[in-house]
C-alpha cells in the first residue's frame, strides 16, 4: 500500500505542443525561453542572478524532458551529473489550454467536449447575461465587459468601480468569466455570492469558470489583487483519480487551488494556503500525516498568475529557482514506496506575445514507486500521469491513459 503525491506546477510548459499552431501558440516555450532570457543576463535583479539554476529538478529530469519537448537543452543550465528521476513530457489532448482541462486531463479525464468561449475582445457578454447579473446582483451596472489582463483592469478601472459600485466583469483565451471588485467597498460576501449567481446563470454557455478576483488599495496606483479569489467551476465529466481513490476508501488532501479546480469532486481535506513557501509547507505537513492510500496533491498558482499572465520573466525564473530550493525538503520525507510525480497543466511562456496561455507539452517527472532513473519518453495525453496514479494506488484502470508504473526505459 503506498501514497502519491502530485505537485502541479501551473503554467510550467515545457515547450510547444504538436497542435500549438491551432492555438497560436507554436515556438511557446516557457522553460526554455525563461532559461534563454536567463542566460542573456536579462533576468537579472535583487531576487536572482545569472543563468537559470534548478539543480533539484535538473537531477530529477527536467531538462533531459525537455531536450526530448524541443529538441535542445535549455540555454545555460547546468546539466546534473546523474538523473535520479524518471522523466518525460506530455502532450494534451483536451480541446482547451485552460487550468480545469489540464488539472482533470492530469487526473485521467480529458475534455474532448468544446468549452463555450466569449471569443470577442470587446462588448465580449451577451447583453441579456449582463442584463441577468445586473438584475439578480442588485447592481447599478457593471464595468469591463472585455478581454483583459487581470491586474491591468483593476488599474485602468478600479477607481471607476469604487466610485460606481458597479463590478468589473472581464474574460481571457479561457473557458472563464472573472468578476473583479474591491474587498471593502463592494464587500467580499458580496462578490464571491455574484459569483455564484454568475456560475447559475452561466449554465446554457457551457463556460468552464467563474474566478472571483477581490482586490484592495485605494488608488490605481496601489490596487492589490488578495488571497481571497475563488474559482468556480463546473463538474469534471468523468469521475477523476481522485473521486475514484475516494470512492474506494482512500484519502484525498487537496492543497491550493485543487479543491476548486476540482470543483470539491474527489476531496477529503482541503488546505488552503498563499504563496509558494506556504503552499510547500502545507504539502510537508501533509506529506507528515498522510495514511496509506492517500493523495497529496497541491497547485503552485504564483507561475502563472503572478509571473506568467504578467509576461514576468525575472520573476517567473525567481519563482522557479525559489520553489528548486524547497524540494530537498520534500524528498527527504518521501518513503521508498512513495511516488512522486511533478508536472503542470499548460504553459504561460512570459515571453510571448498577450497574456494568455500557451498550448505547451508538459514536464512528467516522476519518482519513487520502483521507478528505474531514465526517459518516459513523450507521452501523448496528461491522462498517463493519472492511469500510473489509479495503478499506484491500486485502483482500477481509467478509461484514458498508459500507466508509466512498471516502465523500463531500456526494453522501450
Ligand atoms: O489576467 P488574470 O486576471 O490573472 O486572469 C488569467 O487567469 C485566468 C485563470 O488562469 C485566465 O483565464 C486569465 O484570464
Ligand atoms: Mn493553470
Ligand atoms: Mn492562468
Amino acid at each position: 500500500m503506498t501514497r502519491a503525491i502530485v505537485l502541479v506546477l501551473d503554467s510550467f510548459g515545457i515547450g510547444a505542443a504538436p497542435d500549438a499552431e491551432r492555438f497560436g501558440d507554436a515556438g511557446a516555450d516557457t522553460l526554455g525561453h525563461i532559461a534563454a532570457a536567463c542566460s542573456r543576463g536579462e533576468c537579472d535583479g535583487a531576487d536572482r542572478q545569472g543563468s537559470l539554476a534548478l539543480p533539484n529538478l535538473g537531477r530529477l529530469g527536467l531538462f533531459h524532458a525537455h531536450r526530448e519537448s524541443t529538441g535542445a537543452w535549455a540555454e545555460g543550465v547546468e546539466l546534473p551529473a546523474e538523473v535520479i528521476g524518471a522523466y518525460g513530457h506530455a502532450g494534451e489532448i483536451s480541446s482547451g489550454k485552460d487550468t480545469p482541462s489540464g488539472h482533470w486531463e492530469i487526473a485521467g479525464v480529458p475534455v474532448r467536449f468544446d468549452w463555450g468561449y466569449f471569443l470577442d475582445r470587446e462588448e465580449s457578454f451577451p447583453p441579456e447575461l449582463l442584463a441577468a447579473l445586473i438584475r439578480e446582483g442588485e447592481l447599478p451596472g457593471v464595468l469591463g465587459n472585455c478581454h483583459a489582463s487581470g491586474t491591468e483592469i483593476i488599474a485602468r478601472l478600479g477607481e471607476q468601480h469604487m466610485a460606481s459600485g458597479k463590478p468589473i466583469v472581464y474574460t481571457s483565451a479561457d473557458s472563464v468569466l472573472q468578476i473583479a471588485a474591491h474587498e471593502e467597498s463592494f464587500g467580499l460576501a458580496r462578490l464571491h455570492a455574484l459569483c455564484e449567481t454568475a456560475r447559475r446563470l452561466l449554465e446554457p454557455y457551457n463556460i468552464g469558470r467563474v474566478i472571483a478576483r477581490p482586490f484592495v488599495g485605494q488608488s490605481a496606483a496601489d490596487f492589490t489583487r488578495t488571497a481571497n479569489r475563488r474559482d468556480y467551476s463546473v463538474e469534471p465529466p468523468a469521475p477523476t483519480v481522485l473521486q475514484k481513490l475516494c470512492d474506494d476508501g482512500g484519502e484525498v488532501i487537496a492543497i491550493g487551488k485543487i479543491a476548486d479546480i476540482y470543483a470539491h469532486c474527489g476531496v477529503t481535506r482541503t488546505l488552503k494556503a498563499s504563496g509558494h513557501d506556504a503552499l510547500m509547507d502545507a504539502t510537508l505537513a501533509a506529506l507528515d500525516e498522510a495514511g496509506e492510500r492517500s493523495l497529496v496533491m497541491t497547485n503552485f498558482v504564483d507561475f502563472d498568475t503572478l509571473y506568467g499572465h504578467r509576461r514576468d520573466v525575472t520573476g517567473y525564473a525567481a519563482a522557479l529557482e525559489a520553489f528548486d530550493a524547497r524540494l530537498p525538503e520534500l524528498l527527504a520525507r518521501l518513503r521508498d514506496s512513495d511516488l512522486l510525480v511533478i508536472t503542470a497543466d499548460h504553459g504561460c511562456d512570459p515571453t510571448w506575445h498577450g497574456t494568455d496561455h500557451t498550448r505547451e507539452r508538459v514536464p512528467v517527472l516522476a519518482l519513487g514507486a520502483g521507478l528505474a532513473p531514465g526517459s518516459l519518453g513523450a507521452r501523448d495525453t496528461f491522462a498517463d500521469i493519472g492511469q500510473s496514479l489509479a495503478a499506484h494506488l491500486g485502483l482500477p484502470p481509467m478509461a484514458d491513459g498508459t500507466s508509466f508504473i512498471g516502465f523500463d526505459p531500456l526494453a522501450a
